[in-house]
This record gives C-alpha cells, structure tokens and sequence, in this order.
C-alpha cells in the first residue's frame, strides 16, 4: 500500500441492521495513516457500528469502505481475518480472557499468526513493561484492578505492531486520571506511527489530548475539524 493511499477511506457509506435500523448512512471521509482521530456523539450515533466496520465485524450495505487498501463491501473470510491481525482493538470493558493469564492474554493475537513461546515471551514482556505490568505477566486479570486491566488490554492491541488501533470507549469505566493514562499510551503509539481511532464521550479529554474529530449525529456526519 502506498504511503499517499489514505488507510480508511468511505464514500456515501451506509449500513442498515437486519432489523431495518439505518444506523449509518452518507458518511464520505479519508483518514490518513498516521492520525490520531475522536469519534464522537450522542448514544445511538452510529460510532461502535462504524468501528465494527473498520475490522470487519459488519459489512456495509451499501457506499465504498476501504481499509488497509482493502475493499470491505467484498473481501472474503481470509482477507477479512488479516486486516484484523493488523488491527489493534480496545474495548470499553476491555474482553481479556478471565481464564487466562495477563501472558495469555497479551501473547493471543501473536499465537494466532503462530509465535512459538519462546519468541513470544520477551515481546510480551517488552509491551507489558510499556504499560507498566511486567511484574503482573503470570497474574490473572481478575486480580487486577480496572485501570490494569485496560493497560493488559492496551499491550494485548499493541502486540503485533499493528498499524490501526481501534478503541472503542477505553476510558469509560476510568477515573479521570487513569482515563488521561490510557489516553498518555494511545497518544504515545500514536507517535510511533499507529493510525489510532477512538470513540468516546469524554469531551473533556480532548483538552489534554487534541486530535481530530469526527462527529456522527443520527448515523451522519456532523462534524470534522480536520
Ligand atoms: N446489532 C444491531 N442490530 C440492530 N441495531 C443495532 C445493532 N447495533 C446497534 N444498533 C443500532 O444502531 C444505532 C447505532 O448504534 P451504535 O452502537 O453504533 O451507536 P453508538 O454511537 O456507538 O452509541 P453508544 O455511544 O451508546 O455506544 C443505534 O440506533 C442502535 O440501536
């Protein structure tokens, strides 16, 4: 892909439920590799449904979505899969595998391209020690509290060095300093060279954290400041 090509780009996007629900319709936006981008908006705008469309979790119905240079109305299974293996995604409530270690849980999307332990055990170290949890690797994520357990989540989406980061309401179960964190990381990554998108309600984050933002009102587009 070339580095002029924008990673997400939507044209006269549109999406409508099973149940007949429009919950995205006329949405038209690039997103440049390398922007750190709120999505933002009443419950019910259309932000998690668009997010889900960016790793493939729903199909369009109707418009162009391409991400990563990959056609999501019509990409296949596999193809579906490798744009998630270069996807990273956070969670409000951060799904870590309860029956498994802090360990287990960041090594996951690494053991799916096949890392064999040996290789796996100083890269998981290495992301545990950026969020500051390398004593916590052989821990379960029930004796973590809330505000660690989004960190494991942060290395789990960082692991493979994606290029995209999804966070869909990371900071919504945080206490306002572990929310500025988490942002602190996203931003951090952000630097690096990671395209980071992320939904949210707290406004008040974008004072500390500027980035660009993307309003969604009833399914459109109300607002870009890019
Ligand atoms: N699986 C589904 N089936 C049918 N309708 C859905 C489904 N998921 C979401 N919706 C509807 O689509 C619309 C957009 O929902 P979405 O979850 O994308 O909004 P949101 O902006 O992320 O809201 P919130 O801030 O509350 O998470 C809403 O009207 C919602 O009820």
């Amino acid at each position: 892909m070339s580095h002029e090509q924008p990673l997400i780009q939507m044209q006269h996007l549109m999406l409508r439920y099973p149940t007949g629900k429009i919950a995205l319709s006329g949405i038209t936006l690039e997103i440049p590799q390398g922007q750190f981008v709120y999505m933002i908006g009443e419950s019910g705008a259309g932000k998690s449904s668009l997010m889900r469309m960016f790793y493939g979790g729903i199909r369009p119905t109707s418009g162009t979505l391409i991400v990563q240079g990959l056609d999501m109305r019509d990409a296949n299974d596999a193809k579906v899969r490798d744009i998630r293996r270069r996807t990273g995604i956070i969670f409000q409530d951060h799904r870590l595998l309860f029956s498994r270690t802090v360990f287990e849980n960041v090594a996951l999307p690494l053991r799916v391209q096949g890392w064999q332990t040996e290789r796996l055990i100083p890269r998981v170290r290495k992301v545990l020690t950026y969020v500051g949890l390398a004593d916590r690797l052989w821990s379960y994520p029930e004796a973590l509290s809330g505000g660690e357990q989004q960190r494991v989540a942060i290395a789990r989406a960082m692991t493979a060095n994606p290029p995209l980061i999804l966070a869909d309401e990371p900071t919504g179960n945080l206490d306002a300093d572990t929310a500025r964190r988490v942002l602190d990381y996203l931003m951090d990554l952000n630097r690096h060279g990671a395209t980071v998108i992320m939904a949210t309600h707290d406004l008040h984050l974008l004072e500390s954290h500027p980035g660009r933002v993307i309003q969604l009102h009833g399914g459109m587009l109300a607002g870009d400041n890019w």
